[in-house]
């Protein structure tokens, strides 16, 4: 049994592994400055979890560490059973030395799981594309900002815009007559208009890819994308879990 620690820059996401199946998966805040490893195991591991999983796992239960936070990883790499994964270990080819481990991760499980070539969409705090071509080689990708950080910022570095919900449910009018809306269409339109032309563009170099979604507002592209570009949609895999599939190739080499 060990635990998949996946470090965001939003949160901590978590996988319980037993055998070869992903047990359990829950989220939680990053760790405090002034919190220590020893404050850990029991509030920190159990939080938002049931007392049943919380019970199996121990101080002593292997942690494998996937962090694109380095403040984050200086305080986990403290903890004992802590092993922190390292690009190198990830047998994608082309690889840049700066390349995000979470993406590497993504791109290595998505591709294992349903073949190469492959393109991962990654919507968490930063939104990224990760491409590999049919030999496991990385072909390249991009970064922008998430669609949270997207709104944060919008209000945080202006005078008078307001901090609008992300949770977008139904799409908004693109043509706005309210403040609110208008920064819901602007950010929605444009999010889903870049996402249709990077996948237009993938399937022009790898017409036979798949396509992997994660990351927390995956659910919530998915869902506008049917609405508006069905044929692009229904062709998209939604896996939450993507980087822990990743991090299970990696890790049953370790074990083994
Ligand atoms: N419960 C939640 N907590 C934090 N962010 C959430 C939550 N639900 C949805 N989100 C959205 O998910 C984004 C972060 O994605 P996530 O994949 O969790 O981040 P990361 O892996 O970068 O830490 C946020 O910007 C926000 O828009
Ligand atoms: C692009 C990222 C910030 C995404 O982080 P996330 O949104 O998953 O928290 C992260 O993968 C990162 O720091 N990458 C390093 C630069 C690169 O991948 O080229
Ligand atoms: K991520």
């Amino acid at each position: 049994m060990w635990l998949a620690l996946e470090i965001g820059n939003s949160r901590l996401h978590w996988g319980l592994f037993r055998d070869k199946s992903l047990d359990y998966t829950w989220d939680t805040d990053h760790l405090s400055e002034c919190q220590t490893i020893n404050d850990l195991p029991a509030e920190l591991l159990h939080f938002s979890i049931s007392r049943e999983v919380g019970e199996k796992i121990s101080f002593h239960t292997p942690i494998f560490l996937a962090s694109v936070v380095p403040h984050q990883t200086k305080l986990w790499q403290t903890h004992p059973h802590v092993r922190v994964i390292a690009l190198e270990q990830i047998p994608l080819l082309n690889m840049y030395p700066t390349l995000g481990i979470d993406r590497a991760l993504a791109l290595w499980g998505a591709g294992k799981t349903w073949g190469f070539p492959m393109l991962v969409i990654d919507a968490g705090t930063a939104l990224t594309f990760t491409g590999a071509d049919g030999h496991q080689s990385l072909v390249g990708g991009a970064i922008m900002p998430g669609i949270g950080l997207q709104f944060t910022t919008l209000s945080e570095k202006t005078g008078q815009l307001p901090q609008v919900k992300t949770e977008i449910m139904s799409l908004p009018r693109r043509f706005s007559l309210n403040t609110q809306e208008a920064i819901q269409s602007g950010i929605i339109y444009t999010v889903l208009a870049g996402i249709k032309d990077f996948i237009a563009a993938w399937w022009q170099l790898f017409p036979e890819s798949k396509i992997v979604l994660k990351g927390g507002d995956a659910i919530l592209v998915v869902r506008h994308l049917r609405f508006l570009f069905p044929e692009i949609a229904e062709n998209l895999i939604l896996e939450p879990n993507l980087t822990f599939w990743g991090m299970w190739e990696i890790v049953s080499l370790i074990l083994d």
